[in-house]
């Protein structure tokens, strides 16, 4: 068994556009309930008793970032975000303490619980190469040619979405993700970047009402789950 990590950093990639949605804002600025979507995420991380410190990673034209209540928040910290999320989450990373463990978080993903972080966390001490919250893949699923013809039922034991956080060390995950990006590999969460470099992170089960707000009818699933989140 492994110790808890003794310092944790969430990082928070928050600096998409939001094209999916189509709204006349990043979709992170969206009023969900009595504030943003960000603002939602980063009260739940920063109210966190285990994490230090939150470092969000913004768009260099974000003009919406400054007025967030949560902005001048002592534990939180900014940087400049990158072309892919990817890229956002490194510049994050390379402003976190090496030694430190990092929580990666969506923005998008307003609906996080303490009770699931705390599960992830927990997970540490068991999956020292680290580990991802996922929820069980519920519906049969169909892979489909470009014609849109389902040309396959996919297997669905042991398949899970990917959801955030996912957590890692620092230093390891830095390192796998600054050389798969060089490499040129599609990384499209964190997990990714360690599966490249040989390493087979965990699965933690996490709560299947974590969704990442993507599409316009994803707010209102996302606004019923804050009323009623338990
Ligand atoms: N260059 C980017 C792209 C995305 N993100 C963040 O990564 C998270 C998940 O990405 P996604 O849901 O795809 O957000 P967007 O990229 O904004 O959405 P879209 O793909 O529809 O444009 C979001 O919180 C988004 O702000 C980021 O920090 N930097
Ligand atoms: C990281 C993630 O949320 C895990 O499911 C997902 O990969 C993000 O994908 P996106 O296309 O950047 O939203």
């Amino acid at each position: 068994m492994s110790q808890t990590p003794k310092q944790i950093i969430a990082i928070v990639p928050a600096a998409g556009i939001g094209s999916r949605m189509g709204a006349e804002i990043p979709k992170q600025y969206l009023m969900l309930n009595e504030q943003t979507i960000l603002g939602h995420t980063l009260d739940c991380l920063l109210s966190h008793p285990k994490i230090d410190k939150v470092i969000v990673a913004i768009n260099p034209s974000d003009d919406y970032f400054a007025d967030l209540p949560q902005a001048s928040h002592p534990k939180l910290q900014c940087v400049s975000g990158g072309k892919e999320r990817a890229d956002s989450v490194l510049a994050g990373l390379n402003l976190a303490d090496e030694g430190a463990w990092a929580l990666v978080h969506d923005a998008a993903r307003p609906c996080l619980t303490h009770q699931d972080i705390d599960k992830l966390i927990a997970s540490a001490t068991v999956h020292p190469q680290g580990a991802i919250l996922a929820a069980p893949v519920r519906d049969t699923m169909k892979r489909t040619n470009a014609e849109g013809v389902i040309t396959t039922t996919v297997c669905r034991d042991q398949l899970w979405h990917a959801l955030t956080p996912q957590f890692f060390p620092v230093k390891a995950l830095t390192h796998h993700l600054t050389a798969a990006l060089a490499a040129g590999a599609l990384i499209t969460d964190e997990a990714s970047a360690m599966e490249w470099a040989g390493i087979m992170p965990a699965v933690v089960t996490g709560r299947a009402d974590n969704i990442k707000v993507t599409h316009p009818d994803d707010l209102q699933l996302a606004s019923l789950f804050l009323k009623n989140s338990i």
